[in-house]
């Protein structure tokens, strides 16, 4: 488990930032939300916190140290499940086990270990083609937490799947965190889902952080209809209004 901090960040491509003056301090082992409307580069910082786009300005840190570039310990998990397709879903997992250096003895039995915990025991031999897009994210999460990083970036990983699926998998990454703790950072457009498993929520704008929320009783399904709960989900929508309505969220000069 590994601290995520951004002091004075801005980010951009060509042109104008698309985002600056983020400050975040995310601490070791905890899961933290991103919302924020589209386009204002809730992707954009998780690309940067996986170390595939330098800042412009400002500090990024993994630890102690500069993020500088990938690495195993970082682990970014797409919308889009990102399978090899020709490979099976077993050798998929296996991946991340060779780039750590794991023998190839051992690597078949940790990825089948793995994929029973996402409860894709018996379909190691299938191709992603041959699996839904629900278990396609499984073995992608199986995947990514195979290679035991220390911390996992998802954007929207579970945005392309239908309500009974999401609200599995949701189930499930709290159940596989709980087993093998990792920092996580989660990007959701859904306010509910950014209560159901941030222990914060950061509201992104252009402009950086517009509120960062505590979670009252994160991960307890049970607690969704608290008052406290409810207190917080109106926090949220309530710095998420300006920056919503500003539409279209495009690049400050
Ligand atoms: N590779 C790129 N090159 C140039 N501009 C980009 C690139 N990727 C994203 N952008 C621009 O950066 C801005 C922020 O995009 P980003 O994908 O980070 O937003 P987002 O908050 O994740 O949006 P969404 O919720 O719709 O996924 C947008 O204006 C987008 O067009």
């Amino acid at each position: 488990m590994i601290a995520l901090r951004a002091e004075g960040l801005s980010l951009g491509y060509d042109g104008a930032p698309v985002v600056s003056g983020v400050d975040l301090a995310i601490e070791p082992g905890e899961l933290f939300a991103v919302a924020g409307a589209s386009g204002c580069g809730k992707s954009t910082l998780l690309r940067a916190f996986a170390g595939l786009l330098p800042p412009r300005a400002g500090t990024l840190l993994a630890g102690d140290e500069p993020v500088r570039g990938t690495s195993p310990d970082r682990a970014l998990v797409f919308q889009d499940d990102a399978l090899l397709p020709w490979r099976t879903a077993r050798r998929n997992v296996e991946l991340p086990l060779a780039i750590r250096g794991v023998p190839r003895s051992e690597r078949r039995a940790r990825a089948a270990e793995w994929l029973a915990r996402v409860g894709l025991a018996g379909q190691e031999r299938r191709l992603p083609g041959q699996l839904s897009g629900g278990m396609r994210q499984r073995v992608q999460l199986a995947r990514t937490l195979a290679g035991a990083p220390r911390a996992v970036l998802m954007d929207e990983p579970f945005g392309a799947l239908d309500a009974q699926t999401r609200a599995a998998m949701q189930r499930l990454l709290i159940e596989v965190r709980d087993a093998s703790p990792a920092t996580v950072v989660f990007v959701t457009h859904d306010v509910d889902e950014a209560l159901l498993l941030g222990d914060r929520v950061a509201v992104l704008a252009p402009d950086g952080v517009r509120d960062l929320v505590d979670v009252p009783h994160p991960r307890d399904v049970d607690a969704r209809g608290a008052p406290e709960v409810a207190a917080a989900r109106t926090r949220i929508l309530t710095a998420l209004e300006p920056v919503l309505e500003a539409e279209p969220c495009a690049p400050r000069p």
